[in-house]
């Protein structure tokens, strides 16, 4: 298996703060890897690093043969890298199709206002139709996003990062505020893509739908990466089951 994603010794501070210290791992294609750790523990700014948002202090991050540092963040996403972010926030004056358009059209620009004409390019609507009802939520195509439940608007952010027709799909906390079911359904919507061919990070504190649906779990903890390999080997390793005392493993499971 070829690797299509290779971190090496990533550090990122923020003043007096590591958030991430010295991080080294790789994703190969095809793989669907979930990214856990406490609260706290750096995920996000790893996710970050990777997309662009932050800079690492050293450190260098391979994609498909490229480095990625230095770059910026839409260069990035030219190279294959889409990503949903932790919360939520899709342009409230649109309807979902339009929001998932827009997106589509900035495939094609750099340009935000670039991107603003395209939006009725017919291409770019039928493709955003055909993702809204891959994530199952096409019967809101002309929805208000303002008016939608959390878990359509979850879904809605993942639409809008296939959107960009990512390699790589980074998720950060895509179950989060779902009841059960929701998280469920959505998890089993993870699994599709990656069966697809998607190769996918998932950062997500739902330990129970991570052990379900991922072929190997990368853990971090207070910056530091602590376990690497398959999730259940991961689960019972010492320093993992401390990482998580004072959370409620259980509960994070459920
Ligand atoms: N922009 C920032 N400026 C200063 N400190 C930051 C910044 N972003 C994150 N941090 C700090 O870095 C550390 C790691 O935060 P991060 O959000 O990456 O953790 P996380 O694992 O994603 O947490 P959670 O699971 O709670 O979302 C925390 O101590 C946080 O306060």
């Amino acid at each position: 298996m070829s690797k299509l994603l290779e971190v090496s010794n990533v550090r990122v501070q923020f003043g007096g703060v590591v958030a991430v210290d010295d991080v080294s791992f790789s994703l190969n294609e095809g793989e669907l890897l979930g990214f856990i750790g406490p609260n706290g523990a750096g995920k996000t700014t790893m996710m970050r690093a990777i997309t662009g948002v932050v800079t690492p202090t050293s450190g260098s991050i391979v994609l498909d043969d490229k480095e990625l540092v230095g770059l910026a963040v839409h260069s990035r996403v030219r190279m294959g890298l889409g990503f949903s972010q932790q919360l939520v926030k899709p342009f409230r004056n649109m309807t979902v199709l339009e929001n998932v358009t827009l997106t589509a059209g900035s495939r094609h620009t750099r340009s935000p206002l670039g991107a603003l004409f395209k939006v009725d390019r017919e291409r770019d609507r039928t493709r955003a139709k055909e993702l809204l009802e891959l994530v199952g939520i096409v019967d809101a195509a002309d929805a208000d996003p303002s008016n939608l439940p959390l878990g359509y608007l979850k879904r809605l952010e993942v639409a809008r990062a296939l959107a960009l027709d990512p390699t790589l799909l980074l998720l950060d906390e895509p179950l989060a505020g779902l009841n059960h079911a929701e998280a469920h359904k959505l998890a089993d919507m993870i699994v599709d893509l990656n069966s697809a061919g998607r190769s996918i990070i998932l950062i997500e504190h739902n330990l129970g739908e991570v052990m379900r649906i991922c072929s190997r779990l990368v853990v971090q903890d207070n910056g530091n990466k602590i376990a690497d390999g398959d999730p259940e080997s991961v689960m019972n390793t010492p320093a993992v089951r401390a990482a998580y005392l004072g959370e409620d493993m259980d509960n994070a499971a459920a």
